[in-house]
């Protein structure tokens, strides 16, 4: 039964409440990103990484710039204990790059870890229980003390066998299930937890605040952080850290006002793949920073690639609305956006303007290995004229004048809506080159002849029902003459109102485009050609729009 009186609320507000975070603007620093693909990641996939594949995604977040990186669940498996004596015995793991490893607080689990990190250049010791309410009383079964200290005992063991173990060791420790432990009662054990390992400013271990299972809206988590960050020992030797899921869809709110509350390293994954609705994004924090001018400390230019790789590596597809690296995220498909986006790219263009600000695209989607042709703007029966010229414009060069653009956008729509479905560059072309290149139902171009008396004068061949016709005219100049032969001819009346032409290449070879457009009873009728020799290009748009008089009057 659909019943919400089953629930209630399951968090706990810090016994006080502050909101210094409230008062900040942004995050201007980057925050230290440690990547958990490899194992919160990795621990949320159906069939999680072999050791090849997790070899190559630790590569991957190397490159990407990650300086922590957690690598296993040492005790968990024989891929995993493997994965980090391999980086380990192979020397794999950069200077500037510390891996982490993570062990429940339990003896048996403490020491395999250890064996796994022996001989680490530099390694965080990740240790974590669960600290909430619900699972002291339905899962472990004990009391507040005794959970703390399962903690103190990890503690205690972690920092002995740290001791005793070849490597260079530092130590973090996670209240797992945060969101439903009392604030006070997790500072209380993350406190205890520091009291074993004295963590000095030169020698700092880290608390790592999880949302477990997001449970709250963001601004209770930045009031919990704050809370924290306030009241934690040794605080100069503790770097605070954060970890937030997305149970609630909040996890990138959690995570930006956990940093403005004071956390200073974030916790996730790439594109947010974890258990559940799974871990923060990191691209996503990384490039909310970036689009407000800050260096976030981890590079994506190449996204798209590596958004390929890590759907290779990890059996997941990328949803295609994810932010920054969805496959539909710069891509408007309807007519106002696509206009206001065709024109900010032109004006961008015109004015050498410095600063990206683009109307409904908020990064350049070229930084991200994206492109302006078919990323942009794509088109379907919502589209628009500017869309549609948008289009013509970038792929062919092309470019209408307002009101023949206007009928084109028309036409295309209906060839989408009738098919319901988008249509290609290549199928847009096809429509423009259908209703305005070749559209001569009545009466084709053969040829054409000018000569110079008086006025020019023009000899005009045709082909009409498969019979060739010769048509002469003459008039102030070549267009004028082709025209007045067409008119008298055919017993027409019309005005030559629009004549356009431009080049589609920057070189002296490059073809020309022409377009025309010609009045009657108040309606415009459009054609245009294309062709190295611009009179040519111009006289098949005007029989074009001549047809299209003949066919639409
Ligand atoms: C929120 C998180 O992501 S936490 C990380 C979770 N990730 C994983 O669990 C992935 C890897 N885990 C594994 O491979 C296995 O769980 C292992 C190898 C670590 C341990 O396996 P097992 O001992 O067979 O079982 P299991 O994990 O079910 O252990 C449960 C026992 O450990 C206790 N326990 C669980 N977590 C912790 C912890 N962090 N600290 C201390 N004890 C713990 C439980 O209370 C339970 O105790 P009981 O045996 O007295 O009932
Ligand atoms: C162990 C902790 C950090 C964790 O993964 C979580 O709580 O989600």
């Amino acid at each position: 039964m659909f019943n919400h009186q089953k629930y209630e609320k399951q968090y706990f507000l810090p016994p006080t409440l502050s909101y210094d975070w409230v008062k900040k603007e942004t995050i201007e620093k980057a925050p230290t990103w440690c990547s958990v693909d490899l194992r919160d990641g990795n621990q949320a996939l159906p069939i999680p990484m072999n050791l090849e594949e997790k070899l190559e995604m630790f590569q991957l977040l190397v490159d990407i710039g990650f300086k922590e990186i957690e690598v296993a669940f040492p005790a968990a498996s024989d891929t995993e204990f493997n994965l980090v004596r391999t980086l380990i015995d192979n020397n794999m793991i950069p200077d500037d790059v510390t891996i982490m490893v993570i062990t429940q607080a339990r003896e048996h689990i403490i020491r395999k870890t250890f064996e796994a990190v022996q001989g680490a250049p530099n390694a965080i010791i990740h240790l974590y229980n669960s600290t909430s309410e619900a699972q002291r009383r339905q899962v472990f079964k004990k009391t507040k003390d005794e959970i703390k200290q399962i903690a103190v005992d990890g503690a205690v063991l972690v920092k002995e066998l740290a001791e005793e173990t070849e490597g260079n060791f530092y130590f973090q420790y996670s209240p797992e299930s945060f969101p439903g432990t009392e604030v006070d009662y997790a500072l209380d054990i993350c406190n205890s937890v520091l009291d074993i390992w004295k963590p000095t400013p030169e020698h700092q271990a880290i608390i790592n605040i999880p949302t477990t299972v997001e449970n709250a809206m963001p601004h209770i988590f930045a009031s919990q952080i704050e809370y924290i960050h306030k009241n934690l020992s040794y605080r100069d030797g503790v770097r605070l850290s954060i970890h937030p899921h997305n149970d609630r869809g909040c996890g990138v709110s959690d995570a930006e006002f956990g940093v403005l509350a004071g956390a200073e390293r974030v916790e996730g994954t790439l594109f947010g793949i974890g258990e559940r609705t799974g871990n923060v994004d990191l691209i996503t924090l990384a490039m909310n920073m970036y689009s407000q001018g800050y260096d976030p400390k981890l590079n994506f230019s190449n996204l798209g690639a590596i958004r390929k790789q890590y759907e290779g590596l990890t059996r997941t597809a990328v949803y295609e609305r994810q932010p920054y690296s969805g496959d539909l995220v710069f891509t408007a498909f309807s007519g106002s956006h696509q206009d206001a986006i065709s024109k900010g790219m032109k004006y961008r263009k015109e004015n050498q303007v410095e600063k990206w600000d683009v109307p409904y695209i908020p990064v350049d989607p070229m930084d991200l290995g994206r492109n302006y042709q078919t990323d942009v703007i794509r088109i379907n029966s919502q589209s628009g004229k500017g869309g549609i010229g948008y289009i013509l414009e970038t792929n062919y060069g092309i470019k209408l004048p307002y009101k023949m653009n206007e009928e084109m956008g028309y036409a295309t729509k209906r060839v989408s809506d009738q098919t319901n479905r988008e249509l290609s560059s290549e199928e847009i072309y096809h429509v423009f080159k259908e209703q305005y290149l070749d559209y001569c139902p009545h009466f084709q171009l053969v040829d054409y002849r000018f000569e110079k008396g008086e006025q020019q004068e023009v000899t005009l061949k045709l082909k009409q029902a498969e019979q060739n016709i010769e048509l002469q005219g003459e008039g102030t100049g070549s267009l004028d003459a082709v025209s007045n032969a067409l008119k008298t001819s055919f017993k027409l009346d019309y005005e030559l109102e629009v004549y356009e032409q431009h080049s589609l290449g920057k070189d002296s070879l490059a073809e020309s485009c022409a377009q025309i457009g010609i009045s009657h009873n108040g309606q415009m009728y459009w054609g245009a050609g294309i062709d190295e020799d611009i009179m040519k290009a111009s006289v098949q748009a005007l029989v074009v729009a001549v047809n299209r008089l003949v066919a639409f009057k």
